[in-house]
This record gives structure tokens, sequence and C-alpha cells, in this order.
């Protein structure tokens, strides 16, 4: 496994070797020292596994007082991953890192707690699995616009983007609870 960090050093992209042979491929996902080494200390509590149609943004999610690391993955199709730091002490709070996922460049991204996540389908469906380090905590979770002009975040849409009715409601990040 590769471990690089992006603009946001603490977002973290994982490249696995993968080895092909005559009956298909083999990679690890996740390895527990590798990571800690990368990425910091934590430990995963929940693993989670979303299935989207082309066009779906999910996001921009997080949870304040539970906050969740996410290790996330694209086990079919492509999507267009983000991560928003909302660290109020980070030189970098309000920015954002875009990456592609699909399940050709089987790459992974490590979002740390105190950041909003959320993807954009780029293909007909599109798999999404990923590792958290909280419990989903519904009373506890909020969803920031996705096109809040602060943010002013690149995606590659392809018409409209479809949205459930909470992250129709999502709020701007100058009405957002933050991390202290
Ligand atoms: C996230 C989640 C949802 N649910 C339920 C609640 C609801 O009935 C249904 C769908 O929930 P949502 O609409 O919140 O699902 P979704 O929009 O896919 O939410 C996810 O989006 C991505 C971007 C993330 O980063 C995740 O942490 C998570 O917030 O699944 C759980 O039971 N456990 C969970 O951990």
């Amino acid at each position: 496994m590769k471990y690089q960090p992006l603009a946001i050093a603490d977002v973290v992209l994982m490249t696995p070797q993968v080895f092909g042979d005559e009956r298909g491929f083999f990679m690890e996902t996740f390895r527990q020292n590798e990571f800690e080494a990368h990425c910091g200390n934590y430990s995963f509590v929940q693993d989670n596994h979303s299935k989207s149609r082309r066009g779906i943004l999910r996001g921009l999610h997080y949870q304040l007082k539970q906050p969740q690391g996410k290790l996330v993955r694209v086990t079919q199709g492509r999507v267009f991953d983000v991560a928003v730091d909302l660290r109020r002490d980070s030189p970098t709070f309000g920015d954002w890192v875009g990456v592609e996922l699909n399940d050709e460049n089987r790459q992974m991204l490590w979002v740390p707690p105190g950041f909003a996540h959320g993807f954009y389908v780029l293909s007909e469906t599109a798999e999404f699995s990923y590792k958290c380090t909280d419990y989903y905590a519904p009373d506890d979770e909020y969803s920031l616009r996705f096109d809040d002009p602060t943010l002013a975040i690149k995606w590659p849409f392809d018409g409209e983007p479809q949205l459930s009715d909470k992250d129709r409601r999502g709020l701007a990040l100058a009405d957002c609870p933050t991390y202290d």
C-alpha cells in the first residue's frame, strides 16, 4: 500500500498493491500497523456500504460530538470524493480536497475526524464501502451544503446532482457548527 498525503496533509490517499493472476486479483485493503504509521492511531468500530445511481451526491456529512474518521473506497463504479476541513484551529480550515475513487485505481481515502465528507457518482451505479472510527449518531449529524460558494468545490458535475431531502437542507459553512 502506498500512502500519499494530499494538499490537506492529514487526508491520505492510499493506493493498494494489486496482485493479478489468471484467477483474478488479490489486494490488501487494510493493515492496522501501516495505517497507524501513516495516518495515526485510530480504531474502527463500524463498516458501511452503499449503492447509488449516476448523478447522486451524498454529503457533505459530519458528526460533531462523535466525529467519525472514515476510510473510504469504491468497490464498483466511479465517484468524486471530497473532504472539507472543519477544524477551526487548522491552517486549512474551510479548504477541501477531492479525488476520483474508482474500481480501476482501487484507491482509498483516509478522511480524519474533523472533516465533512461527501461524494458524487460518475458512473451508472457506484458501490461505496467505508470503515468508521465512531458509531453513527443521527442526532449529532450535520449536512454542509455541497454548493456553498465559500467552499467553491469544483465538482465534476454532468447535469444537476441529486440529493436526499436532508442534504437539500444542508447548511452553509457560516451557519455550521465546527470543531474547536
Ligand atoms: C450513515 C448511516 C445511515 N443509516 C441509515 C439512516 C437512513 O435511514 C439511511 C440512509 O442514511 P443517509 O441518508 O444518512 O445515508 P448517506 O447519505 O449515505 O450517509 C453517508 O454519507 C456519506 C457521504 C458519509 O460520509 C457517511 O458518513 C454517511 O453520512 O441509513 C444507518 O442506519 N447507519 C449509518 O451509519
